[in-house]
């Protein structure tokens, strides 16, 4: 469906960025992030005065890719592990604004719905309906899925797996830390291998995990920047990812030198599907929160 571009305009905070329609958030303090109809997709999130999401300067913007950076919503499949396109439909479609109906107010809290339309019944049969809301804080922002199965009631039940694949800017990512995954199941997409991390993670060339969530809050520290990063119990899995220089070099979207910039810390669903009875419904989120360095 094209965007409802005069829909979108008749509720304020509207812009057009790289020729696709946005909607900008904004905090009181001079927070601000900014959302794309196309894919549901956080582009910026600008906090404490310094931009906290890594786009990529070759991301295309033609209204069908993927956009490389920001925020891409995998759904309803995550990666190749099933029979849809990589990641699943849900970042290459236009989403709709529709009333949050949460708390907030429209200048900081945005939501968007994708519903099954022909365009993604011809890659899924399924009836469904997801929300996409994006909630800017004072130093934080918070993203959550809402899925619906809107099948009738005598309809089959259907399962999805999904990631919100948060780009995270950093300095150099060979000098990051990310603490919170000690002693977490984990599998390494790279090595195929299966074991349990131990400390922190740290980066050296292309790294692709797939982690049993942790409890609490991981933190992200990037020198001075801290940043923390919590998800829902329902979403039961963290993916960390870099492609590293020589995988980059393989990505059109990207600048050979763009992995140094940007790690993905995502949080998803993905070794134990989601099953979804007829009217039945399913959420998970991921926080961003700016901590002070100590
Ligand atoms: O290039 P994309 O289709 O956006 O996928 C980018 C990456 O997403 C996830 O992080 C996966 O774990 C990686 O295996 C994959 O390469």
């Amino acid at each position: 469906m094209p965007p409802d571009s005069a829909a979108v305009a008749a509720w304020g905070g509207t812009e057009i960025f790289q020729g696709q329609p946005c909607i900008r958030l904004q905090a009181p303090q001079g927070d601000s992030a900014l959302v794309a109809l196309h894919g549901a997709q956080v582009l910026s999130w600008v906090a404490g005065g310094r931009e906290r999401l890594y786009l990529s300067p070759q991301a295309v913007f033609d209204g069908q890719s993927a956009i490389r950076g920001g925020i891409p919503l995998c759904f309803p499949q995550f990666n190749q592990r099933g029979p849809l396109p990589k990641h699943g439909f849900a970042r290459n479609l236009a989403w709709r604004r529709v009333l949050s109906g949460g708390d907030g107010d429209a200048q900081s809290v945005v939501c968007l719905e994708l519903a099954d339309s022909e365009a993604t019944r011809a890659w899924w049969p399924e009836r469904f309906a997801a929300q996409l809301t994006v909630a800017l804080g004072a130093g934080s922002l918070r993203v959550q899925l809402a899925v619906r199965n809107t099948g009738d009631t005598d309809a089959d039940a259907w399962s999805f797996t999904t990631a919100l694949h948060t780009y995270l800017r950093v300095e150099n990512v060979e000098h990051v830390h990310l603490r919170g995954l000690d002693g977490c199941a984990r599998w390494d997409a790279v090595a195929d291998a299966r074991g349990v991390q131990r400390g922190a993670v740290r980066l050296a060339g292309e790294y692709d995990c797939v982690f049993q969530a942790p409890a609490g809050p991981m933190q992200l520290l990037d020198g001075a920047q801290w940043l923390q990063i919590t998800q829902s119990a329902s979403l039961s899995d963290t993916v960390v990812w870099n492609p590293g220089a020589e995988l980059c070099t393989r990505l059109a979207d990207m600048p050979p030198d763009g992995y140094r910039s940007m790690l993905c810390v995502e949080a998803a669903r993905i070794d134990q599907p989601v099953t979804l009875a007829p009217q039945a419904q399913w959420q998970g989120w991921q926080e961003l929160r700016v901590l002070q360095a100590s």
